[in-house]
């Protein structure tokens, strides 16, 4: 990395459960000098910033980090907690340790091999964890010594069990306060608990300090449950691999080997990194990186992914990609990116709870001093209501309510070859109300084959020769489907020149000295070189579904190419699952209206035709200014269409994707997963509300019944941690959510 202004750095940082976790890290990088652009992902532990290491050195960074209580190391490496330096999760068990340190020294940069999201201690080996262990034995101390000795002794003994289990608290409230966080939840519990100690409620503030410690823990163990998700994932790649060298194989780190290199996969075993087979056949289940788990056969020739599982005989693979740029590394920074993208009800609900708790603290004054000056109440009642209500003030709940949801649906559809970027695609996509597909390689297989040639005074393979010639300046699936048919059919190619693309009509080339085009008939129209009995061959068999393209040069026509386009197997149920979702769905296609009408008459889907590529985007701001509009394509060419609809998503399979360009990506070739998508969006929608109600209620319960005098202190804490939980359990049922299942 280097040490320019503004370079992006990044950490994992251990410890932080709850959004009000993460936002006092953020907010406590975010107060020093020369930092920008703070970054914190709960889910997967990561703090990215921009830091000019002039003003502020990265081990200033994290010294402030650990300040507030969180553990920190730069990614890839797992920051020890205190007194346990780790294992690196990412390094092979194997020992072939020599051949690894023969590499050069690189960062282990999202190395899926496991080195991307730290590995999770057992819970009693935490800081958090034995703060349990401590405050739980004291506890059990001060229990004893209140049933063998006299009041007063029992009394001391709590008094030190709280303190002591006070003390770690109350350091990392004064470091988060001097960060410029005076109000955070620790602080809360240190005012409550030695507060509870003035009006001799020992035994409670002693209680009270180990429920809180049980509670983090909870929390921590339900933050890590979250993160299993994205976590498996990564370790879905094989940390080693068989490597072919001189015909002998050697076992090496996965994420060691380089383009090029051949590795010999054996069935039953994970494909170590992506690649082409270049010997064997076999079956190969590429569930982790599609989400379709029946497996696909594979020849030499076919690509394979990391992660897929060769399920028939051994595979001979040359690897075409490093570790770190295969699909599921792709796949996995994204599912990362995407949670720090936050959703707008989750800035929104951080901006409440930034009021909420001074808020609290504000009322829990007032609850300690009106009733006892203006009603003569008893202070030590009032005071010790005010305490409980402190402990109220936690925000736990409702900050982990959000991102624990968006955590899980991420993974959830991943794990099914739906990729989300993040809170806020899924928050537009529970909302729309109209998909518009684009047709050639989405509602159709975009596979276009040359069903008739018609040549106008010369031979078939004349024509074949000529538009092949032309075609070669072109990468159009149509361009293709001629070049394939003449090649088939043993067509002399011929020499072009100055061959190129007219993007939304055809292609053209100078061949034998005279220019040549493959275009539309509309295009050959405005030409001059259609006349009514080839307009009227051409019509017919449009009807049919296929797209007609003309072969001229100046002035004559020299024949009519049609070709068909299936459309997808699931096109039409696609349609159907959205109708019943309340979706309208439109197809946009550049074809000519009467192909796009037979083609949507068998998907039954509405249908706009003739559209240019900017058409397709005028089409979608129309509808984006009547409703929500999600737009399917294929990523590469409907970029800006992509861009222009609210929710732009790009399918295909696996590394085809241009999973870069688009909001969301679908990688099986389903259509049926467009409606899948948005189920998933709309399910993660209400479990979030769901969430934010019981966060929200028990609250408002336990608010009211504090001020009441029915619960106390204990229940306070008890009812915070059981939110929180109660909050993420609940979250954590969209990992099983099947998004296939019509509900
Ligand atoms: N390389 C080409 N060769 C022949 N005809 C072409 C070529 N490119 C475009 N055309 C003609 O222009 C029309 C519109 O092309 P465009 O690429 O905009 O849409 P499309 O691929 O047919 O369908 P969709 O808009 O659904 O992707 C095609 O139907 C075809 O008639
Ligand atoms: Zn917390």
């Amino acid at each position: 990395m280097t040490t320019s202004d503004g370079a992006s750095c990044e950490w994992t940082v251990t410890g932080m459960d709850c959004g009000a976790c993460a936002g006092k890290v953020r907010t406590a990088v975010e107060r020093l000098p020369g930092v920008s652009q703070v970054e914190v992902a709960l889910m997967t532990e990561r703090l990215r910033v921009t830091l000019d290491e002039g003003q502020t050195t990265r081990e200033r960074v994290e010294a402030v980090v650990r300040s507030v209580g969180d553990g920190i190391a730069p990614k890839g490496t797992v920051p020890a907690r205190k007194g346990f330096v780790l294992p690196e999760s990412g390094r092979p068990a194997t020992g072939s340790g020599a051949a690894f340190e023969d590499q050069p020294a690189r960062a282990p940069e999202g190395i899926v091999a496991g080195g991307s999201i730290a590995r999770s201690l057992p819970w009693h080996r935490t800081r958090k964890g034995r703060l349990v262990i401590g405050t739980g034995l004291l506890l059990v101390v001060a229990w004893a010594v209140n049933l063998l000795a006299s009041d007063e002794v029992a009394r001391w003994a709590f008094v030190l069990a709280t303190l002591i289990g006070v003390a770690p608290i109350a350091r990392r409230a004064f470091s988060a306060a001097h960060a410029g966080m005076p109000f955070t939840i620790e602080m809360l519990m240190t005012i409550a608990a030695t507060g509870a100690l003035f009006i001799n409620a020992d035994e409670e503030a002693a209680l009270v300090v180990f429920l809180f410690a049980m509670g983090e823990v909870l929390e921590g163990v339900a933050a890590n449950k979250a993160r299993d998700g994205i976590r498996s994932l990564a370790s879905l790649v094989p940390k080693t691999a068989l490597l072919e060298v001189d015909g002998r194989t050697r076992e090496v780190p996965a994420e060691a080997l380089a383009i090029g290199q051949i590795v010999l996969v054996r069935p039953g075993a994970r494909i170590p990194a992506d690649g082409e087979v270049i010997d064997g056949i076999s079956g190969v289940d590429e569930s982790p990186v599609t989400g379709e788990s029946v497996p696909k056969p594979k020849e030499p020739g076919d690509a394979v992914f990391a992660g897929s599982i060769n399920t028939e005989a051994a595979l001979r693979v040359q690897v075409t990609k490093a570790a770190e740029d295969n699909t599921i590394s792709r796949i996995i920074r994204l599912v990362e990116e995407a949670e720090s993208a936050r959703a707008p009800t989750e800035r929104f609900i951080d901006r409440f709870s930034r009021v909420y708790m001074p808020a609290v603290v504000g009322v829990a004054l007032l609850v300690a001093i009106v009733p006892p000056l203006a009603f003569a109440q008893a202070w030590d009642v009032w005071i010790y209501r005010a305490l409980a209500l402190l402990l109220i003030g936690c925000p736990c709940a409702l900050v982990i309510s959000v991102p624990a949801s968006i955590a899980s649906a991420l993974s959830s559809g991943s794990r099914r070859g739906l990729l989300m970027k993040g809170g806020a695609v899924i928050e537009a996509a529970a909302r729309i109300t109209d998909v518009a597909f684009d047709k050639t390689g989405t509602l159709t297989l975009g596979r276009p084959r040359v069903t008739d040639v018609v040549p106008l005074g010369g031979t078939e393979t004349e024509v074949l020769s000529l538009a092949a010639a032309v075609e070669s300046g072109s990468s159009h699936p149509l361009a293709a489907a001629i070049l394939a048919r003449a090649q088939a059919d043993g067509a002399p190619s011929l020499p072009a020149s100055a061959a190129r693309a007219l993007p939304g009509k055809g292609a053209e080339a100078v061949i034998g000295g005279e220019p040549a085009w493959v275009a539309s008939p509309r295009f050959a129209g405005t030409s001059g070189v259609m006349n009514d009995e080839v307009s009227h061959i051409a019509a017919r068999l449009e009807e049919e579904g296929k797209t007609v393209v003309a072969v001229f040069r100046p002035g004559r026509l020299i024949g009519l190419i049609a070709l068909r386009d299936e459309p997808r197997e699931d096109a039409a149920e696609a349609v159907r699952q959205l109708r019943t979702l309340g979706i309208r769905s439109v197809m946009l296609t550049g074809d000519n209206a009467r192909t796009a009408a037979a083609i949507a008459g068998h998907v039954r889907i509405e249908h706009r035709a003739e559209l240019m590529p900017e058409d397709k985007v005028a089409a979608i701001r129309e509808m984006v200014a009547n409703g929500r509009v999600l737009m399917v394509g294929d990523g590469i060419n409907d970029a800006p269409a992509l861009a222009s609809a609210h929710v732009g998503v790009a399918m295909g399979s696996g590394t085809d994707v241009a999973l870069e360009t688009a909001d969301a990506a679908i990688l099986r070739n389903r259509v049926t997963d467009v409606a899948g998508k948005i189920r998933l969006a709309r399910a993660t929608m209400t479990n979030i509300h769901q969430n934010v109600a019981i966060a929200l209620g028990l609250k408002a319960v336990f608010l009211v019944t504090t001020v009441l005098g029915i619960t106390g202190l204990w229940i306070a804490i008890l009812a915070d941690t059981g939110a929180t939980v109660l909050v993420t359990l609940n979250a954590l049922r969209l990992l099983a959510f099947n998004p296939d299942r019509e509900m």
